[in-house]
C-alpha cells in the first residue's frame, strides 16, 4: 500500500506472480545462464539470470510511464527469446495480462484476436514487421535496449494497487475445433500451480538446457519458460527457420548443449525423415537426455525410430489442456515394451487429480472401460475471455459433490483406465464419428493402417457429403525409399482386422501431413487437399 494511501504510482506484485517465481533462481545465483539464444551475428549468445532481471525492470519502468492499470491487456507478439520473456515478465510484474502471439500467425487472425482481446498495447520486437495495427490500440517495440513507443496507449484511470495471484497472468486464444478463437484466461495462481505440480516430475535440474521449439502463443512455450527458469535452468529458444531445416536443427542443439528437447511430435518428423544418422551421432554423444512432447499421440513407429536413435535419453509424454496448462507428465519406457498399442498418459500431475465419466456422468472404475476424462486441479482457467457460456460448457460442478461449489475441468478426451489406474488416451469425444449408425474411433483406423509396412503416418477422417453417409477416407505417408503402398493392399489389410465400417472408403497418399502453427496435424488443411 502507498503511504499516504493515495492511487499508488505503480500496483505492486504480491506472492505468487509469475514474475518472482520465474526470477527467483536470479536471487540465488544471478550469473547463471538464464537464456542461450541465437545473436544477430549467426553466433549462440547468454543471458544470466541478473541481465534478464535487468532488461525486466528497466522494461518495468517504461511499461509503467505509460500509465496502464492492473488488468489492461497487451498483445506480444514475438519468436521466444530474452527479451519476449523480460517483456512478458515485465507485464507480469505490472498485473497486465499478456497475449502471447507470433510474427507467423495471419493478419486477420491477429486483427481477430484484437477485436476481442481488446488490449492497450500491441509490442512487438525492434524487427518485427507486423503493421497495420488498429488506431486503437497503442504501439511499441521491445529490444536489449527496452522498450521503444510508437504509439502511446489512450490514458485511462488507475484504480488498482495491488496485483494479486488470482489476477490473470496470460490471455492465449486457442483456435478451437470450433473455428472461433477462444480466449484462456489464465492466472498467477493457475500458471505457478501447474509449474510446481510439474516440479514433482522431476525433469529439470539446473544444469538442464531445456530447448523449446514450440511458438509463443502455443502454451507449451510458456511451459518450457516456466519449467527451465523455474528450475534455475537455461532455456534455449530454436528459432522458427531452424526447425524446417533438420541439420541446422540439430547442429543448433549440439552447438547450445541442448540436454532436453520440448516439442510436438511433428518436430521430429523432418529430422527422421532425412537426418537420422546426424540424430544418432547426437544420441550415442548422450548429451540429449530427455526428449519431452504433447499436443497428440505420438505415432508409435515414429516414436519407436526415435528411441532407436536415442538409446540413452528419457522419454515423456505431457497430457493436457490449455484451459488447465496440462494435466499429466508420464514417463514413457525406453524402448516401448513390443505390441505397446498406447501411450500411457499416467496420472495427473502432483495437486490434481484426473477421473473418467460416462456419458451418464456416472464414475467410470472399470479397466479398460472408456469414459471421458475431467480434471480438478488448482492451475483451473479463469475461464475464456467474454464467454461465460463456453465456460459453463467446460467448467462444471464436481460430480461427486455437485452442490459444494468445487468445480472440475470438462476435457472432451476419452481414456481408459489401466490396471493400477493409469489412464490411456482414446481420442477426443468429437473425434468419434458415426459411419452408418456405427460410432468409429478415428485412432483405431490410423493405428491399424500405420501398421502396413511402409506406411510412415496415417490420418483418418469423415469427408462430409451432400447426400448419404459421410465418407471415411485416409491419408498416409510412407517412407521415403519404399514403394507407395498399393490402396487396394492397405484397405484390404483394414478389412483383415477391422468392421467393414471401419475401413476407408477412400486412400490418399500425401507427401507430409500440414501441420498447424502450433504443430498439430492440420486436419482440416487434409480435407481440403482432398477438395481440391
Ligand atoms: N500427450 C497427449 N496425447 C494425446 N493427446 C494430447 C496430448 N496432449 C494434448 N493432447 C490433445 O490436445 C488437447 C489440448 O490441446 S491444447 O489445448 O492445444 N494444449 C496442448 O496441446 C498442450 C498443453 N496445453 C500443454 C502445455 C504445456 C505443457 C504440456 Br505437458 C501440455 C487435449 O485435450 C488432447 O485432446
Amino acid at each position: 500500500m502507498s503511504p499516504n494511501g493515495a492511487r499508488p504510482v505503480r500496483a505492486h506484485a504480491s506472492v505468487d506472480n509469475l514474475r518472482t517465481y520465474l526470477l527467483a533462481a536470479a536471487r540465488r545465483d544471478p550469473d547463471r545462464p538464464a537464456v542461450i539464444q541465437a545473436a544477430a551475428d549467426g553466433g549462440l549468445e547468454t543471458v544470466t539470470y541478473g541481465e534478464l532481471e535487468r532488461r525486466v525492470d528497466r522494461l518495468v519502468d517504461a511499461l509503467d510511464a505509460l500509465g496502464l492499470d492492473v488488468g489492461d491487456r497487451v498483445i506480444l507478439e514475438s519468436d521466444t527469446n530474452a527479451d519476449a520473456v523480460a517483456t512478458l515478465l515485465a507485464c507480469a510484474t505490472l498485473g497486465l495480462p499478456f497475449t502471447p502471439t507470433s510474427p507467423e500467425v495471419p493478419d486477420e487472425r491477429l486483427l481477430t484476436i484484437i477485436d476481442s482481446a481488446e488490449p492497450a498495447l500491441h509490442i512487438q520486437s525492434d524487427h518485427g514487421q507486423r503493421t497495420g495495427i488498429p488506431e486503437t490500440v497503442g504501439t511499441a517495440r521491445f529490444g536489449p535496449g527496452g522498450l521503444t513507443v510508437e504509439r502511446a496507449p489512450a490514458p485511462r484511470v488507475r484504480r488498482r494497487r495491488v496485483v494479486t495471484p488470482i489476477d490473470t497472468a496470460y490471455i492465449t486464444f486457442t483456435s478451437g475445433t470450433t473455428g472461433r478463437p477462444k480466449g484462456v484466461v489464465m492466472s498467477h495462481r493457475g500458471v505457478i500451480a501447474f509449474l510446481r505440480g510439474a516440479e514433482a516430475a522431476r525433469l529439470v535440474t539446473a544444469e538442464d538446457r531445456v530447448a523449446n521449439t514450440s511458438p509463443l502463443q502455443f502454451d507449451f512455450a510458456l511451459f518450457d519458460i516456466g519449467l527451465a527458469l523455474g528450475h534455475g535452468a537455461t532455456l534455449v529458444p530454436v528459432p522458427r527457420a531452424r526447425l524446417n531445416w533438420p541439420r541446422r536443427f540439430l547442429s543448433y542443439l549440439r552447438d547450445a548443449g541442448v540436454t532436453q528437447v520440448d516439442g510436438v511430435p511433428s518436430v521430429w518428423r523432418p529430422v527422421l525423415r532425412h537426418e537420422s544418422d546426424l540424430l544418432a551421432e547426437m544420441g550415442q554423444e548422450g548429451v540429449l537426455s530427455r526428449i519431452t512432447f504433447s499436443g497428440e499421440d505420438f505415432p508409435l513407429d515414429e516414436l519407436r525410430r526415435l528411441q532407436e536413435l536415442l538409446p540413452k535419453a528419457r522419454f515423456t509424454n505431457g497430457y493436457g489442456a490449455t484451459e488447465t496448462m496440462a494435466a499429466s507428465i508420464t514417463e514413457v519406457p525406453n524402448p516401448l515394451p513390443p505390441g505397446t498399442e498406447r501411450l500411457s498418459i499416467g496420472y495427473a500431475v502432483a495437486g490434481a487429480e484426473m477421473m473418467l465419466l460416462g456419458s451418464d456422468g456416472s464414475p467410470v472404475d472399470e479397466p479398460g472401460t472408456i469414459g471421458e476424462i475431467y480434471l480438478r486441479s488448482p492451475s483451473l482457467f479463469s475461464g475464456y475471455w467474454r464467454d461465460p457460456e463456453a465456460t459453463r460448457a467446460v467448467v462444471l460442478p464436481d460430480p461427486l459433490h455437485p452442490g459444494s461449489g468445487q468445480v472440475v475441468f470438462k476435457t472432451g478426451d476419452l481414456a481408459h483406465m489401466g490396471p493400477e489406474g493409469e489412464l490411456y488416451f482414446r481420442g477426443r469425444v468429437d473425434s468419434q464419428v458415426q459411419i452408418r449408425g456405427n460410432r468409429v474411433e478415428l485412432g483405431e483406423v490410423e493405428r491399424r493402417i500405420g501398421q502396413f509396412a511402409g506406411v510412415t503416418g496415417a490420418v483418418a477422417m469423415v469427408l462430409p457429403r451432400e447426400d448419404g453417409d459421410p465418407l471415411l477416407h485416409a491419408f498416409v505417408t510412407c517412407a521415403p525409399a519404399g514403394p507407395a503402398p498399393d490402396t487396394r493392399e492397405v484397405l484390404a489389410f483394414c478389412r483383415a482386422a477391422l468392421p467393414a465400417y471401419m475401413v476407408p472408403h477412400g486412400l490418399s497418399v500425401v507427401n507430409e501431413f500440414p501441420v498447424t502453427v502450433n504443430g498439430k496435424v492440420d486436419r482440416t488443411a487434409l480435407a481440403a487437399h482432398v477438395a481440391s
